[in-house]
């Protein structure tokens, strides 16, 4: 583990901060994404838009600095986990205050959030799998001092038996891990560009996800029609061949059908961007 100095610790907790809100506007710029607001449009959301998604990035950077100040070096104990929820939910109350009540990221400050502090907890000197793994323990742990509330990501959950985004982080970030940086990597390595290899990620993640998002707004049947319709871009080649666009403009017009935006996959490719840009395969490099 590598000791830094005060001034150290502190600008790396700014770069994680700057990195994470860079993650969330990357992923709000990238098109196409079926569904989901993107440089295109709207998608399938009536009361968001790229601004606001970039607004919303914005006021969550000091969230992110502070979940990175006060993570430096600490274990993961009772202590930090109250602290990283008191520090989200302040997040949380940005993020609306910057909308105008609008709902652009809770699944983001959450999964970000936890991978911000794991990042800080392990000081710079981990594999993504150890930052998955930490930001895991600080998930599972009891937040005593979180209010009892109902959501639709639990109603969603209950509803169809499956997990959601609390269970996503719990479980080490299974669709950030084995699905979606393996996909970046592998696309980029077949000669995909940068954008493509991102999209490619995407889809990767909506080949499984059981996104609550999807599951509120079009039921079981969009949720399918998502996790087939991804296969198919992947399995025609991914976005980077003619086929794959074909499929993947074809998945698009299938979601706006539906009214289905696959907001929880979004999520989880603005964590798997963050664990690509601050890790290299062996150990940390931010
Ligand atoms: C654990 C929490 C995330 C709360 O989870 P819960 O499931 O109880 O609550 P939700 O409010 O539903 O938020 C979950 C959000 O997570 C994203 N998501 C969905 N499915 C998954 C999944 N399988 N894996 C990972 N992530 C997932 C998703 O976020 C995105 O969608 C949001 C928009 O959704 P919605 O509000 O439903 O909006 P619309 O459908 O557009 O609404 P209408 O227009 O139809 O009205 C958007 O924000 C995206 O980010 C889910 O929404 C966590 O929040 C929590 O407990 N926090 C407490 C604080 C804490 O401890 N923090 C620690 C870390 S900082
Ligand atoms: N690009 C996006 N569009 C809609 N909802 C989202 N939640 C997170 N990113 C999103």
């Amino acid at each position: 583990m590598k000791l830094l100095s005060q001034t150290q610790s502190e600008g790396q907790a700014q770069l994680l901060a700057t990195i994470a809100r860079d993650c969330l506007i990357d992923e709000a710029r990238l098109s196409p994404k079926p569904g989901l607001v993107d440089s295109r449009g709207n998608g399938a959301h009536h009361d968001l838009s790229l601004a606001l998604m970039e607004r919303s990035a914005h006021s969550l950077t000091p969230t992110f600095l502070q979940l990175a100040r006060q993570s430096w070096q600490r274990p993961a104990d009772i202590a930090l986990r109250e602290t990283v929820g008191r520090l989200g939910r302040e997040g949380e109350r940005q993020m609306m205050a910057a909308t105008g009540g609008v709902n652009t990221h809770r699944g983001a400050i959450w999964a970000l959030g936890l991978l911000v502090s794991a990042a800080a907890m392990l000081n710079g000197n981990a594999s993504a799998q150890q930052m998955a793994d930490t930001a895991a323990l600080l998930a599972r742990l009891p937040d005593n001092a979180a209010p009892k509330l109902f959501s639709k990501g639990l109603k969603a959950t209950h509803q169809y038996r499956v997990p959601g985004a609390r269970e996503e982080a719990q479980q080490a970030f299974p669709h950030v891990m084995t699905l979606a940086l393996p996909q970046l990597l592998r696309s980029r390595a077949q000669g995909a560009s940068e954008s493509e290899a991102r999209i490619d990620a995407l889809m990767a993640i909506m080949t499984s996800l059981s996104d609550t998002c999807v599951l509120s707004r079009a039921g079981m049947p969009g949720l399918e029609t998502m996790q087939s319709g991804a296969r198919a871009v992947l399995a025609a080649g991914g976005s980077a061949t003619a086929k794959g666009r074909q499929a993947l403009a074809r998945l698009d017009s299938q979601m706006l059908a539906l009214n289905a935006s696959p907001g929880g996959a979004a999520d989880l490719l603005a964590a798997t961007l963050f664990l690509d840009r601050v890790c290299q395969p062996a150990s940390c490099s931010f």
